[in-house]
């Protein structure tokens, strides 16, 4: 059987090798004009820094001065362990899933995360704008951002503080979500905060034989065994179910885990130095502020120093309520198509932290349900049939909140 055309595009998208550290966002931007100039979206290019371009496609509503829509997604992809993939992670191999071919799995790096995404919302489009000729009453932009999978910082931080962007008055976003093995849709409405902390200590140095005093090691481990402490506390917290029974979430808790160490030359040399940095998440519940102060005192105490690498500190979330006019829209859009809504605070961070910072709206969502997570795995795949449902999935969710009045 022959493939079908929004089949083959998927196909075509997920074959551009947007992989990081070096992807390649020119062959990415032409296939996104082709697909503007298909479904007649008006087109644009930012480029932020030289050679990472922010692409917005652009669907004018019959009442442009409402809110817009934004429909964003990454375009860039982790790398790839090549040698523990069974199929090229830049061919989409599509790959029969029984002897009759009733559906495919489609193996490509960035298939999950995100590129079924971003081009889902295209589809849907195709679908809406070019098929069925409806109108929305909202201006609808589908952007596509670079880097966000090494933090955004030459993408979407530099977009939303851009003038173009706040030309776009944005109202609501959709952004990428994860994979859930179970039944329920997982809808992101926060994130937890990066805390990319660094302790670094220094001490006297001498002999490996003798007892120095005073070792930049000696002040290091009680600065571990502090947040080893706290980790086992998160941890509990973590394993005890909600009173109605149900099992809590990463993000209702921070994490913290020792991810770099630094230190030595020799073995019978006492260093002069030595680092321990940390990878801490924290859920929007915390006072970042005061979780800063307190890092820098627990460092002050031991006679180290400390570097935010990265420390995020904002904790908008996004109100799942009637409050937000888009919620109910989005709620029954979700619901109409017959998922559970299972609302969550996204464990890692996602570019919807820059877009909730500036005050607008923003889900995470990954209309991938009863699928495993694949995301920055080997062997990613998505399913044909998942495919096809997410441009349902975005047809039915796009029309309803670009429609609210
Ligand atoms: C602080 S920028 C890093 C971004 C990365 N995002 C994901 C989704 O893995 C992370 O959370 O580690
Ligand atoms: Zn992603
Ligand atoms: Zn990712």
């Amino acid at each position: 059987m022959s493939i079908r055309p929004s089949v083959q595009r998927f196909i075509e998208y997920l074959r551009i090798k947007t992989v990081q550290p070096t992807p390649d966002y020119s062959t990415c931007t032409k296939f996104l004009r082709r697909q503007a100039q298909e479904l007649g979206l008006d087109f644009n290019v930012k480029e932020y820094v030289a050679g990472k371009p922010v692409v917005i496609l652009s669907w004018p509503g019959t009442s442009p001065s409402l809110p817009s829509i934004i429909l964003n997604s990454h375009t860039d992809v982790v790398p790839v362990f090549e040698e523990f993939w069974d199929y090229p992670p830049f061919d989409a191999t599509r790959v029969a899933t029984d002897a009759q071919g009733t559906d495919f799995k489609i193996y490509a790096r960035g298939s999950q995360d995100m590129k079924i995404v971003g081009h889902g919302y295209l589809e849907a489009i195709r679908r809406l704008k070019v098929e069925e000729k409806q109108q929305m009453l909202r201006t609808i932009h589908a952007v596509f951002v670079p880097d966000e999978e090494i933090g955004g910082h030459d993408g979407m931080k530099l977009f939303v503080e851009s003038k173009e962007f706040a030309a776009l008055n944005a109202g609501f976003a959709l952004d990428e979500g994860m994979a859930n093995p179970d039944k329920p849709l997982r809808v992101f409405y926060g994130e937890r905060a990066p805390c990319w902390v660094k302790f670094i200590a220094r001490g006297n140095t001498g002999h490996g034989s003798q007892f120095i005093e005073g070792t930049a090691a000696e002040k290091l481990v009680p600065i571990i065994d502090h947040l080893m402490q706290f980790r086992q506390t998160q941890l509990q917290i973590y394993k005890t179910p909600h009173d109605d029974g149900s099992q809590r979430t990463l993000g209702e808790v921070t994490t913290a885990n020792l991810t770099l160490l630094n230190s030595g030359v020799q073995h019978n040399v006492v260093p002069e130095n030595a680092t321990a940095g940390f990878d801490i998440r924290m859920t929007p519940a915390v006072d970042y502020t005061e979780f800063k102060r307190d890092l820098e005192a627990l460092a002050e105490k031991h006679g180290a120093e400390t570097e935010f690498v990265q420390f995020w500190d904002d904790n908008s979330t996004t109100a799942t309520d009637t409050s937000n006019p888009f919620w109910p829209a989005f709620e029954q859009a979700v619901t109409a198509q017959g998922f559970d809504i299972f609302k969550e605070i996204f464990p890692a961070a996602t570019d919807s932290r820059y877009l909730r910072r500036a005050g607008v709206p923003a889900l995470g969502v990954t209309p991938l349900c009863q699928a495993p997570i694949l995301l920055h795995d080997h062997n990613e795949f998505v399913k044909e049939s998942e495919f096809l449902a997410a441009i349902d999935f975005y047809a039915g969710v796009i029309a309803a909140v670009a429609n609210v009045h």
